[in-house]
């Protein structure tokens, strides 16, 4: 954290204006050597001639007349002394800005390097700076609301309130063992513990048992149509789509491949994917279009099985259902061809998720928008609690449920055994917030934040 390092903060190529950062002990002279006239007060704009520090005639040398501003420490983003340049954004003006700012003596940031100087000065914890991230990656309103509210420190509290409930019951009965005021500790212990200890183990496994929440609303929800050959499945996804996706003819057998279509949905990313027709395929490149159709049916958030009413629907449903879980959709497609009333023989749980539609003349297609749409909200939209959102929390927290769970059942047994697993406990919670030093886990994290920030 010796050096001193920049970055262009704002997007690479032609703009209004492009945003160089600096920050390090020599942020400043950085400044000082970049400008003509004085450093401007801290934290205020100022119109300044730039050139190179090396540049022999000043006057002829200007690279551009832009604003800049001095953040002294530790009141900046970093910590750090900051400096920025705001300038003319042309290619060229960034990149002999760049030029200047390595003859002055910074060197190019890592990417996430900014974000990490201010984790390592107490600006954020990790799980702010994750939130910071995702800010800058989100594309969606339901992302923007989840990032804000992870960087404004939403998870942190909960995690450090749930690290001081634990190092509370931890000190109660360390001070049972240590200083037994009965003669049968373990037995005070399962009184003095085991409710607040049951009460932290639920709200744990609360927050797991989320059905991955946070984590679609950064990665997007998966929704798979699935049926029979020629059931209309991608003419369905080319309506949703309002695009020609994917190939449609009337061979049975067109798509092999899974068909990927990105969109928003309720605010939340979604990705709709189109796939093969199910059937015992004649060919092998068929046969590994259904295996990858049934593995994305198994992963996916959400199924629609796609049924031709103008076909014998008993077949197809007969095939499909063994598929689908509760809350999947059911679409009856074409229509058009069968007037007729295809929920014969369902169950009322069954009708209620069926909408008939037709991608020939888009008739049902808005019923059946409003039903994904609807489900999409339900199952992402915001709650409460805030959601855990990546794969390494999800680890953490259950590492840190076990160990609790672990304690619990020793508590009344082996209290020297429960309270090395609650030790345990708060290391895996203080992993999350970067309370402790996990050097990998830090460059992992930090490693996947864009250059600039
Ligand atoms: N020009 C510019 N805009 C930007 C940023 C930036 O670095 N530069 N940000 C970069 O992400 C975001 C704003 N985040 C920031 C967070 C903290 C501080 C800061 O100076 N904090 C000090 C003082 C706080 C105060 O005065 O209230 C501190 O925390 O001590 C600055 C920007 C978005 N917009
Ligand atoms: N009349 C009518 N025809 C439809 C409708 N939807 C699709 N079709 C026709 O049905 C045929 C098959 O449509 P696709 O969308 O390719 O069917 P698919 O389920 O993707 O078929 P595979 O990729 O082979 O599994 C095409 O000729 C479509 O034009 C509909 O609602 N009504
Ligand atoms: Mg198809």
């Amino acid at each position: 954290m010796s050096d001193t390092i920049f970055a262009l903060a704002s997007a690479p190529g032609r703009a209004g204006v492009a945003v160089l950062r600096v920050s390090g002990p020599q942020a400043g002279a950085v400044l000082d050597g970049l400008i003509s006239g004085t450093r401007p007060a801290p934290r205020a704009a100022a119109l300044r001639d730039l050139r190179a520090p090396d540049a022999p005639t000043p006057d002829a040398t200007i690279i551009d007349r832009g604003l800049v501003l001095w953040f002294p420490g530790p009141a900046s983003f970093t910590g750090e002394d900051c400096a920025e340049f705001h300038v003319h954004g042309g290619p060229a003006v960034v990149s002999a800005m760049s030029e200047a700012l390595l003859a002055a003596g910074a060197r190019p940031a890592e990417p996430g390097e900014f974000t990490r100087r201010a984790f390592e000065n107490d600006k954020m914890d990790l799980t702010e700076a994750e939130g910071l991230a995702d800010l800058v990656d989100a594309e969606t309103e339901g992302q923007r609301a989840q990032a804000l509210s992870q960087m404004t420190g939403a998870l942190k509290s909960l995690y450090e309130d749930w690290r001081e409930q634990l190092i509370t019951i931890l000190a109660a009965i360390e001070g049972e063992i240590d200083f037994p005021d009965e003669d049968d500790v373990p037995d005070a212990l399962s009184h003095t513990g085991a409710a607040p200890l049951g009460a932290l183990i639920e709200a744990l496994r609360d927050h797991l048992a989320d059905e991955r929440r946070g984590e679609r609303v950064r990665e997007g929800f998966t929704i798979a149509l699935i049926g029979e050959p020629n059931a209309g499945k991608s003419s369905i996804l080319n309506a949703l789509a309002r695009r020609e996706a994917a190939i449609v003819t009337d061979i049975p057998g067109t798509t092999r491949d899974v068909v990927e279509v990105r969109q928003v949905r309720s605010g939340f990313p979604v990705i709709l994917a189109d796939t093969a027709g199910l059937r015992e395929a004649a060919d092998a490149v068929e046969a590994e279009g259904v295996r990858r159709a049934l593995a994305r049916a198994e992963d996916a958030d959400l199924r629609i099985a796609v049924i031709d009413v103008s076909r014998e629907t008993a077949e197809q449903w007969r095939a499909l259902q063994p598929r689908l879980r509760a809350g999947d959709l059911i679409a009856l497609n074409k229509a058009d061809l069968e007037p007729g009333d295809a929920s014969a023989g369902l169950s009322d749980a069954d009708a209620a998720r069926m909408v008939r539609v037709s991608a020939k003349t888009s008739a049902g297609l808005d019923a059946l928008e409003g039903l994904i749409d609807e489900i999409v909200f339900e199952r992402l939209g915001s709650r409460e609690t805030p959601a855990l959102s990546r794969a390494r929390h999800r680890r953490a927290v259950g590492e840190a449920l076990e160990a609790l769970e672990r304690a619990r059942a020793q508590l009344g047994v082996h209290p020297e055994l429960a309270g090395a697993d609650l030790h345990l406990a708060v290391r895996a919670l203080e992993s999350l917030t970067g309370r402790v030093d996990v050097e990998d886990v830090l460059d992992r994290v930090f490693s996947q934040f864009c250059i600039g920030k």
